[in-house]
């Protein structure tokens, strides 16, 4: 089967900074798919790189694009190679959509993502008036005194029932990771996610038992690749799952169906047709009942439909 295939890249600036221990983050670039096929029925796509998590950059998901030309088979949807997870994401799911069109609503709890460092302390209240009651914040930014302090300030001042995941970005080392779990179990956070660096997986499967608050890996297992390697390794707490990045969506579904895996599904900040295919992904997925991480929307200042549309028009 071949497909009338136009792509077209975006940007979308953060209403502020996404500051973690990889740095700061001003700006979402990706490509928004369109394949049509030979009875006109159109499947969209979203190719939203995240390099510093391992996938492809902006600019070899472009490369690999505009090299495709204005036709693309079924065949080579699914030779895309493994060094672009984003590529096959994107386009694979765009395939998808048009042999299965996606269903528009979903009824999954999110996790809100607070901003880093103090500013936390004065969002969360509009982020519980709209309903959310699980937050994840992020760690590994501050120096860790100043973190466990402003750490103190929230916990205390959000109500009993909220949960609370703590997000490191990799930026802690053994003893900063051990004096957060020891904060954790204390006031019983969710999990922690990716206290130490990509690489040291061994090491945090030795802190993982030893505290109760469970360890989440998520730069550890960004790609479908990294995710067999830790499963195998004998990694079994929350895997967090961010599907635009992971790579293929039919891979993807195959390993979790056949392993019962404690999964979190993480946004990239994609616009919504990278979250319909990823919610999608969620809903054929078996996992435990925790809130997804896609309550990124307060992220952005425009409104996503218009902001689309209007993207579109230009094509
Ligand atoms: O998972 C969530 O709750 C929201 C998404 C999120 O936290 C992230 C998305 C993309 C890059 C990272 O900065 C961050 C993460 O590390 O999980
Ligand atoms: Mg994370």
């Amino acid at each position: 089967m071949v497909y009338q295939l136009q792509f077209r890249p975006y940007q979308r600036s953060f209403v502020r900074s996404l500051s973690t221990s990889h740095g700061n983050w001003e700006t979402r670039e990706g490509i928004i798919i369109k394949l049509i096929d030979e009875t006109g029925v159109i499947g969209w796509g979203e190719i939203a790189p995240l390099p510093w998590f391992g996938s492809e950059s902006l600019a070899e998901a472009l490369d690999f694009c505009s090299q495709l030309g204005k036709e693309i088979t079924t065949e080579t949807i699914f030779s895309i190679p493994d060094e672009l997870p984003a590529c096959q994401f994107g386009l694979q799911s765009a395939w998808e959509a048009i042999k299965q069109p996606q269903k528009a609503t979903f009824n999954f709890k999110f996790s809100g993502l607070l901003p880093t460092g103090e500013a936390a302390l004065h969002t969360w209240q509009k982020l519980w008036q709209e309903g959310y009651r699980t937050f994840k914040w992020k760690i590994g930014v501050l120096p860790i005194t100043a973190e466990i302090d402003l750490f103190n300030k929230l916990i205390q001042a959000l109500p009993n029932e909220a949960k609370v995941r703590l997000d490191a970005n990799g930026g802690l080392n053994w003893e900063k990771a051990i004096e957060w779990l020891e904060i954790c179990d204390r006031w019983q956070i969710e999990f922690l996610e990716q206290p130490l660096a990509l690489g040291k997986e061994k090491a945090m499967l030795e802190l993982s038992k030893k505290y109760s608050t469970p360890l989440a890996l998520d730069e550890s297992v960004a790609t479908i690749a990294q995710l067999k390697a830790c499963y195998q390794l004998g990694l079994r707490g929350i895997f967090v799952i961010k599907p635009c990045i992971a790579g293929s969506p039919f891979h993807l579904r195959e390993f979790c169906q056949q392993n019962n895996l404690d999964i979190v599904f993480s946004s990239v900040f994609e616009t919504t047709i990278g979250r319909q295919a990823a919610l999608k992904l969620a809903t054929e997925i078996p996992s435990k009942n925790r809130a997804l991480g896609f309550g990124i929307n307060h992220w952005f200042k425009e409104d996503e439909e218009t902001w689309l549309a209007s993207l579109w028009n230009h094509l």
